[in-house]
Order: C-alpha cells, then structure tokens, then sequence
C-alpha cells in the first residue's frame, strides 16, 4: 500500500538518521555556551566557533547521504555552500524549541539576540523558529528534512540539476511516508514541512545582509566559514 515504508527505505532512513545522530558538535564546544561571558563580543565568538563546528558536523553528515559522494565533485561542494545556512537555522532550532535539560536553550538564544544581530532580523529568525517549535519534529523528520535541504537541485553552480534531483526524490518519499506515519491526524503536515523549507530560502537572503554588516563592523570569522560564505 502507498503510506508503507518499505524494508529498503527503512533502511535508507537509517542510515540518514544513525549519521545525524552520530554527527554533532561535542560537548566541549556547546558547554561553553554557559560558561563565557555575556558580551555581544563574546557571544559573536562564541557564536562563531557554533557555527564552524557545526559546519564540520554538516560535511560529515552530508557525506553519509547515500549517493552524495558519487555526485560531481563540484556538485558537493556547491550543495554543502547552498545549503550550509538553512542547515544550520534547522539544527539550531532544533536547540533553541526543545527545552534542553542542560539549559543551552536559554544561553543560545540570549547570545543570538545579543550579537550585533540588527533588530530587522531578529523577527523572521525568532519566527521560523517559533514556526519549527510548532510542528514537534520527531528526529527522524529532523534528519531527512536536513537531508532533503541539503540535496536541493536548484542552489547556484550546481551543473547536474537531474541527479541531484534522483538523491532528493526518494528522501522526499520517505519523508512523506514519515509525516502520514507521525502525524496521522494532520493531513497536511507534509505540505507545511516543506513550507518551512520555503521560509528557510527567505532566511539566507537575511543571512547575507547579516554576514555585511558583521563585517562592516569588522567581525572575524573562521577560514571554514570564510569559504562556506564566500566572505573576506
Ligand atoms: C558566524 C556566527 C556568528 C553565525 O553567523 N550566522 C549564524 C547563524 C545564526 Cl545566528 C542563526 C542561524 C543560522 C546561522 Cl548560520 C551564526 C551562528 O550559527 C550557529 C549558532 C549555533 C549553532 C548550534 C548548533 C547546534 C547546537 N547544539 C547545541 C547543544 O547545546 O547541544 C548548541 C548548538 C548550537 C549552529 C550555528
């Protein structure tokens, strides 16, 4: 029947999953978000060694998708720049709508709100935020949607848009399949998952303008995130 996972795409989906779980920033890098202090100084740095570790985690993990690493090379690293952004607004939901026992919901969101981020961008970013909260991802929806965002066909310089698009289709299936399983009485919690994808689009241009004025007021960053960025 049509809403059936598969064998084949149970394990799929474990293989994503196991490598999403597998793959975050280590404990000794996110404990400092409560030990330093609370400077927009401090918390730009702070921020800043997240964000870099957490590109490390995403190249790990993108590495795992299958099919990924037989792509074009060029391809790859295209996906990973594309996408690197809205990967990293996923995860950080992920922290900032779950109650983290260890506290790290709190500390991240001060330090965001607190690190010469300007004001215009503080509302589209709190909102999807609030709007990621409100759809209670299980992890498994976390994991393909993160996969899913990162095999997106349609990010600049990507040259082979068809197999892209052959690693991305069967993620969505499963995705899909997962969204009926998980939330049997809402229909449409498909349609709003992806929804967020298109609100994750709208963010990166945020992004960008956030990243200059970072630099008008020069703000280093890292030589990873340099490249990912295309900055400097
Ligand atoms: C370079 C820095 C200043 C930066 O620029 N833009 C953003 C930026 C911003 Cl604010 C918002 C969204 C996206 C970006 Cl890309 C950032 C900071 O980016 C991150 C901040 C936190 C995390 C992150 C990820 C996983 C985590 N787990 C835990 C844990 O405690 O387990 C903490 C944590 C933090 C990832 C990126």
């Amino acid at each position: 029947e049509k809403a059936e996972i598969t064998k084949e795409q149970q394990a799929f989906m474990k293989v994503i999953v196991d490598s999403y779980n597998r793959h975050q920033i280590p404990q000794d890098v996110t404990k400092k978000l409560l030990q330093e202090q609370y400077s927009a100084e401090e918390n730009f740095i702070l921020l800043t060694e997240m964000a870099t570790s957490q590109v490390q985690v995403l190249v790990e993990f993108t590495k795992n998708i299958p099919g990924f690493l037989s792509l074009d090379h060029e391809d790859q690293i295209a996906l990973l720049k594309g996408s690197a952004v809205e990967a990293m607004f996923l995860r950080s939901a992920q922290v900032l709508s779950t109650k983290m026992p260890n506290g790290h919901t709190e500390v991240l969101e001060e330090r965001i709100r607190n690190s010469g981020i300007s004001e215009e961008f503080m509302t589209p970013m709190f909102n999807f935020y609030k709007s990621i909260g409100k759809l209670h991802m299980v992890q498994e929806e976390q994991a393909l949607l993160t996969a899913v965002t990162i095999l997106t066909p349609d990010r600049p310089f990507v040259k082979d848009h068809p197999a892209v698009e052959r690693l991305q289709e069967p993620m969505l299936e499963v995705l899909r399949k997962l969204c009926a399983l998980h939330h049997p009485r809402e229909p449409q919690y498909f349609a709003r998952l992806l929804g967020r994808l298109t609100e994750l689009r709208t963010l990166n241009h945020y992004h960008t303008e956030m990243l200059t004025s970072w630099r008008m007021n020069d703000q280093k960053f890292t030589p990873l995130l340099c490249e990912i960025w295309d900055v400097q």
